[in-house]
């Protein structure tokens, strides 16, 4: 049902596919995030053209709204969205700790207050999984405890202890052959931890590992070491995915340290903030700079905002129009697609190391 086949690694990059029931992932790949079951903005179809092969929802906010049972009822999140290609769901443990109003954190559950009607939520990793065989996803994500950063190492220690007794929790629940499970590496930033918790984790038969706790706001170089010294220690079978990442460059600069799949806001939050994602590095769409520019954001860039003017694009966010976010949303989605597949070409021709380089260089110093 669900299959890793790595076709060729250049470095530390890997070029792989994973196989799902419901069609193929190629990888490097990214994940447009589609929380409550839409990327916000755009119609499935567009999200297709983007060159997305999976698309990520989260438990935690389809928990609150409409409700796991509701969705079930409309079909499950494929049939309901309209997507009939594969779907990861996270678990809810990051959502719980950075969005949950006052959460309490026993062996038993994390337990938390609805951010939407206040209502009181246990969270077990019983109930995660139960959720998310509810919403159909085909990858599900086990309960983990993530905690801020920066914090106490006996902090560090105990979450990433409760999140390895969860992942077991986790593992024994989970009873479907046609839903994968991922495990989640936690640790913070501390390298003994990291390769003690995906040794163990390694040791448990999961469908694919991530690297979570990261993206909370350290630096990126703390990212991208702690990805470089975690990745060893993780199935080459398997596929390695890096929770809520990131910028163009925290993207190439994760490959290179052998991860394989990525999801993150910022292509569509930004785009609906009117910043966009070129090979020069990030436009601001507002700056007067761009009144009169009857150029493309980029000129051989297939999506639907390109085929307007930047002056256009401008005057839509100026005036706040709402085709101004949806356009841009787009683009940002299809330049994260397309340095995906141009990334798995450099590749499979063994041209990363210079492709990165060229990209870091065009994107400047201060890329994004
Ligand atoms: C809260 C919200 C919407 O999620 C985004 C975005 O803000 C923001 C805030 O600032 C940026 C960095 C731009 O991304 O951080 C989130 C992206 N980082 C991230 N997502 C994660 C999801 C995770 N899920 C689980 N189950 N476990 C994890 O350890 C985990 C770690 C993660 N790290
Ligand atoms: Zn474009």
């Amino acid at each position: 049902m669900f299959r890793y086949e790595l076709i060729g690694t250049d470095g530390g990059a890997r070029r792989g596919v994973f196989h799902t029931p419901r069609g193929p992932v190629r990888t490097p790949g990214f994940m447009p995030v589609g929380t409550l079951g839409t990327v916000k903005g755009l119609t499935i179809d567009q999200v297709a053209a983007t060159g997305a092969d999976m698309i990520l929802g989260n438990t935690y906010h389809l928990r609150l709204r409409p409700g796991h049972e509701t969705v079930a009822a409309l079909g499950g999140l494929h049939k309901m969205c309209g997507w009939d290609g594969p779907i990861l769901t996270d678990s809810g443990g990051f959502q719980v700790f950075s969005l949950g109003a006052i959460n309490k954190v026993t062996e038993h559950a994390a337990t938390f207050r609805s951010h939407i009607d206040g209502a009181k939520i246990e969270l077990t990793p019983e109930h995660s999984i139960e959720i998310q065989q509810a919403l159909g996803s085909d990858v599900a994500m086990v309960l983990d405890h993530v905690i801020a950063l920066p914090a106490p190492m006996t902090q560090v220690e105990d979450a990433l202890a409760r999140s390895i007794r969860w992942a077991a929790r986790c593992r024994d629940a989970a009873d479907r052959q046609d839903q994968a499970l991922f495990a989640i590496v936690q640790g913070g930033l501390d390298r003994t931890l990291r390769q003690q918790c995906a040794t163990e984790l390694a040791a448990m038969p999961f469908e694919g590992y991530a690297v979570g706790g990261l993206s909370v706001g350290e630096p990126p170089e703390d990212m991208y070491t702690t990805t470089g010294f975690t990745t060893p220690h993780l199935p080459a079978d398997k596929p390695r995915y890096l929770m809520g990442v990131g910028t163009p460059r925290d993207l190439l600069e994760n490959i290179a340290r052998g991860i394989d799949l990525f999801d993150c806001v910022m292509p569509t939050r930004n785009g609906r903030n009117a910043l966009a994602f070129t090979d020069e590095g990030a436009i601001k769409l507002r700056n007067a700079v761009h009144k009169l520019d009857t150029r493309p954001l980029m000129e051989d860039c297939p999506c639907l905002a390109c085929r307007h003017s930047r002056g256009y694009l401008r005057h839509l966010f100026v005036a706040g129009e709402m085709l101004g976010p949806i356009l841009l949303s787009h683009h940002n989605l299809m330049y994260y697609g397309r340095l995906m597949q141009q990334t798995r070409d450099a590749i499979e021709a063994g041209q990363f190391e210079t492709f990165k380089n060229a990209k870091l260089a065009g994107w400047g110093h201060e890329p994004f």
